[in-house]
C-alpha cells in the first residue's frame, strides 16, 4: 500500500521564483488598471472589426491576409513552422507545438504589446494587486506553490501551515493513528460533498493520478440530485462506518453541497453512526460549513483562503487533501505546478507556454470566442481534464461587461472527452461538418509502465493504435483546414499534472488580460441561483395554498388558475404548473381531475390538511 508518510511530512522549499524586482510591496489597483485600458482599445480596434466584418481595412491586416489564405499546406515549410514554433521545457518533459494554428509573423507582432501588458498584469497580479476588482479580491493560487511569492509574512505562515497539517492529517489517516470509531479501526473510504470548483480538481486529480489501490478509495457527491446521493451511499454500504467525508465549499453556503451534507448525515443517523467522528471540512474561517463543523466537533477543519478561488483550488487543501489521502504525492504536484508557474513568468512570448496558449486561443476564436475549444486527451486516466478546463476556461473568461464596463459577452466553449474514443463519437463533425472549433490533443507518450508492453501484431503495440489515432486525426483534422494546438507530456504523474493545471490557469490569466475582463468571478453564476431560490419560495406557497384548501375541505381541489390566484401570482403560473407537475411525479400533490398533458383541465388538492402548517 502506498503511503505518504515522507512524501508529505518534510517538504524542501520549493524553486524560488524569478519575479522581477522581487520585492513584495502590493500593486496599486489603478496600475493594473492602466494596463488593462491599453488591452481594451486593442480589443475594440482587433477582435471586434474582424469578426464583424472580415472585408473592412483594419490594424491586423497580416492576420486577415492568413485567414483568408488558409493553412500552410506545403510539407517542407510547415515541418520548418513546426521546429521553429515548438516549446520544450526540458525538465518537466513537456512540449507545446502551435504549428497548426495559422497566426501570421504580423499577428505576431501586432499582439506583442498586448503581450506585454498582460505580462505585467500578471507580474502585479502574483505581487499581491487586486486582480479581482469587483469582489476586491487578491488572486493568489500562484502563491500555494511556492508560499515565498505571497505578498506578506502571514500569508507565506498560513500557506506552509496549512500544508504541513494537510500532510500530517494525512499521514494520520492512512496509518490509522486517526481513524472511526467503527470497529474496523480504520478509514478505507473518502466520500467528498462538494460542487464545481470544489469538486472538479479533485476528480480530475483521483481519475488521473490514483494508484489502482489507494490507501482510501473516492466517491463524489457533486449535486444536489437526490438519486445521485442515494446512488453513492447505497454504493458504501456498510462501509459507510469507516468513510471519511470530507465537506468542501470555500463560500460554505452552497445550496447543492448543504443539501449533500444533510442528507448524508442522515444516512449516519440512519446507520447509528456518529457524523462528526467522520466529518472533515474545507472552507473559509468562519463560514457556516466551518461554524458547523467547529460546533458539532467535527474530526478536522481546513482552511479555503479567500484569495483563492474555487476553480484555481485544486493546489490549496481542496485538492491536496484528497489526493495525499489516495496516496497522490502532492509534492510533486506542487513542484510541477511551481515549475510550470517558472516558465509562464517567461516574458518572450515564444518561450512562454501559457502565452503561446493564449495566442491561439486569440487567433482561432477571433478574441471573441467565435470558435469552441474542444479538449482531446489520449490517455484514459485524463478524461476528465476537458471538464475541469470546461470550469476554468467559461468560468473565468464567459463575461458580459469588460473591465472598463463595456458589453463584451467573451468566453470561450470547452467540450471534450478522450481520444480515440471521441473518432467514434463526433470527430466525423469536427472533420467534415460546421467549422466552429479548434482542437487541443493531450499526447502522453509513456504507454505503459515499462517491462509492461508487448506487440499485438508484428511491430505494433496498443498504445501505437493510440499514437496513430491521435496522429491521424491531427492531420486529417488540419488537411480541411481544422486547426489544432499539442500539448505532450512524457507521462501522467503528479508532477505533469500539477504543470497542466499551471498551465492552463496562467494561460487564462493571460488570455482574460487580452480581452480585458476579470477572470476572477462569476456574477452570470448569481442570476441562476437567485432564480432557483424564488421557485423554492413559490413552491412554500403553493404548498400553503393547497394545505388551506385541503383542511377546509380535504377532496377540494384547484385548477392552476385558482392556485395562481390564491398565491398572487396570476404571471406564474407557467412556474406553477412545472412545480405541480414535480410534485405530482413525487406523490407530493394528488391529481384530482386531468393530467398534465393538459395543463387547463388539471385540478390537484393535497389530500391531507397539516394543520401545524396552517397556523405557521
Ligand atoms: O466552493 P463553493 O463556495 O461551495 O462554490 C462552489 C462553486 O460555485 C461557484 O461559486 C459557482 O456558483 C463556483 O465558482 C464554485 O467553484
Amino acid at each position: 500500500m502506498a503511503s505518504v508518510s515522507g512524501l508529505c511530512s518534510s517538504f524542501p522549499s520549493l524553486k524560488p521564483n524569478n519575479r522581477i524586482g522581487g520585492e513584495l510591496s502590493p500593486v496599486r489597483k489603478d496600475s493594473l488598471a492602466v494596463s488593462t485600458r491599453s488591452n481594451s482599445s486593442f480589443k475594440h480596434s482587433v477582435a471586434r472589426e474582424l469578426s464583424a466584418d472580415l472585408s473592412k481595412t483594419n490594424d491586423v491586416a497580416g492576420l486577415k491576409q492568413a485567414k483568408q489564405d488558409g493553412l500552410e499546406k506545403d510539407p517542407k515549410a510547415l515541418w520548418r513552422r513546426y521546429v521553429d514554433w515548438l516549446y520544450q521545457h526540458k525538465e518537466l518533459g513537456l512540449y507545446l507545438d502551435v504549428s497548426r494554428i495559422g497566426f501570421s509573423d504580423e499577428f505576431v507582432s501586432e499582439m506583442e504589446p498586448r503581450f506585454q501588458a498582460a505580462f505585467k498584469a500578471m507580474e502585479e497580479l502574483e505581487r499581491g494587486a487586486i486582480a479581482n476588482p469587483d469582489e476586491g479580491r487578491m488572486v493568489g493560487h500562484y502563491w500555494l506553490r511556492n508560499a515565498k511569492l505571497a505578498p506578506n509574512p502571514f500569508l507565506q505562515v498560513q500557506i506552509d501551515k496549512t500544508l504541513a497539517a494537510v500532510c500530517d492529517f494525512a499521514d494520520a489517516v492512512i496509518s490509522g493513528k486517526i481513524k472511526p470509531p467503527s470497529p474496523e479501526g480504520r478509514f478505507t473510504q473518502i466520500l467528498s460533498v462538494g460542487i464545481g470548483g470544489s469538486a472538479l480538481g479533485p476528480q480530475f486529480v483521483a481519475e488521473a493520478l490514483a494508484p489502482d489501490n489507494p490507501p482510501l478509495k473516492i466517491r463524489f457527491i457533486d449535486n444536489t440530485d437526490p438519486a445521485g446521493i442515494d446512488h453513492q451511499i447505497a454504493q458504501l454500504g456498510p462501509e459507510l462506518a469507516s468513510t471519511l467525508v470530507i465537506v468542501i465549499s470555500k463560500s460554505g453556503g452552497t445550496p447543492e453541497t448543504r443539501n449533500g451534507l444533510l442528507e448524508v448525515q442522515k444516512a449516519f443517523r440512519e446507520a447509528g453512526l456518529d457524523f462528526a467522528k467522520q466529518g472533515v471540512a474545507i472552507t473559509q474561517e468562519n463560514s457556516l460549513l466551518d461554524n458547523t463543523a467547529r460546533i458539532e466537533g467535527w474530526v478536522a477543519r481546513f482552511p479555503m483562503f479567500d484569495w483563492v478561488g474555487g476553480r484555481t483550488s485544486e493546489m490549496s487543501a481542496v485538492g491536496l487533501l484528497p489526493a495525499a489521502l489516495q496516496g497522490v504525492d502532492i509534492r510533486e504536484m506542487l513542484i510541477g505546478a511551481s515549475m510550470m508557474d517558472e516558465a509562464t513568468r517567461s516574458t518572450v512570448l515564444r518561450k512562454n507556454p501559457a502565452a503561446l496558449l493564449a495566442l491561439c486561443w486569440y487567433w482561432a476564436t477571433d478574441g471573441i470566442g467565435s470558435k469552441d475549444m474542444v479538449v482531446l486527451p489520449y490517455k484514459d486516466s485524463l478524461l476528465l481534464f476537458s471538464r475541469y478546463l470546461q470550469q476554468l476556461v467559461m468560468e473565468s473568461l464567459g463575461k458580459e461587461f469588460d473591465l472598463d464596463g463595456n458589453r463584451v459577452n467573451q468566453g470561450i466553449s470547452v467540450y471534450g472527452n478522450k481520444g480515440s474514443t471521441d473518432q467514434h463519437a463526433y470527430i466525423q463533425q469536427l472533420r467534415e461538418g460546421v467549422h466552429n472549433f479548434f482542437v487541443t490533443f493531450i499526447e502522453v507518450l509513456r504507454d505503459r509502465p515499462p517491462g509492461h508492453d508487448w506487440e499485438l501484431e508484428p511491430g505494433v503495440t496498443c498504445g501505437d493504435y493510440l499514437f496513430g489515432m491521435l496522429q491521424g486525426t491531427r492531420s486529417a483534422l488540419y488537411a480541411n483546414d481544422r486547426e489544432s494546438i499539442t500539448v505532450t507530456v512524457q507521462e501522467v504523474t503528479p508532477r505533469s499534472v500539477g504543470a497542466l493545471i499551471a498551465l492552463y490557469e496562467r494561460a487564462v490569466g493571460i488570455y482574460a488580460s487580452l480581452v480585458n475582463i476579470n477572470a476572477y468571478h462569476q456574477p452570470g453564476v448569481e442570476a441562476g441561483k437567485k432564480a432557483a431560490g424564488e421557485v423554492l419560495a413559490l413552491q412554500k406557497r403553493v404548498l400553503a395554498v393547497l394545505n388551506e384548501a385541503s383542511c377546509e375541505d380535504p377532496a377540494e381541489s384547484l385548477t392552476l388558475q385558482e392556485i395562481a390566484d390564491r398565491c398572487h401570482a396570476p404571471d406564474d403560473i407557467e412556474m406553477i404548473y412545472k412545480i405541480i407537475e414535480h410534485m405530482a411525479a413525487n406523490d407530493r400533490a394528488l391529481i384530482a381531475e386531468g393530467d398534465c398533458g393538459s395543463p387547463y383541465s388539471l385540478k390537484v388538492f393535497l389530500g391531507e390538511c397539516n394543520v401545524d402548517e396552517l397556523y405557521a
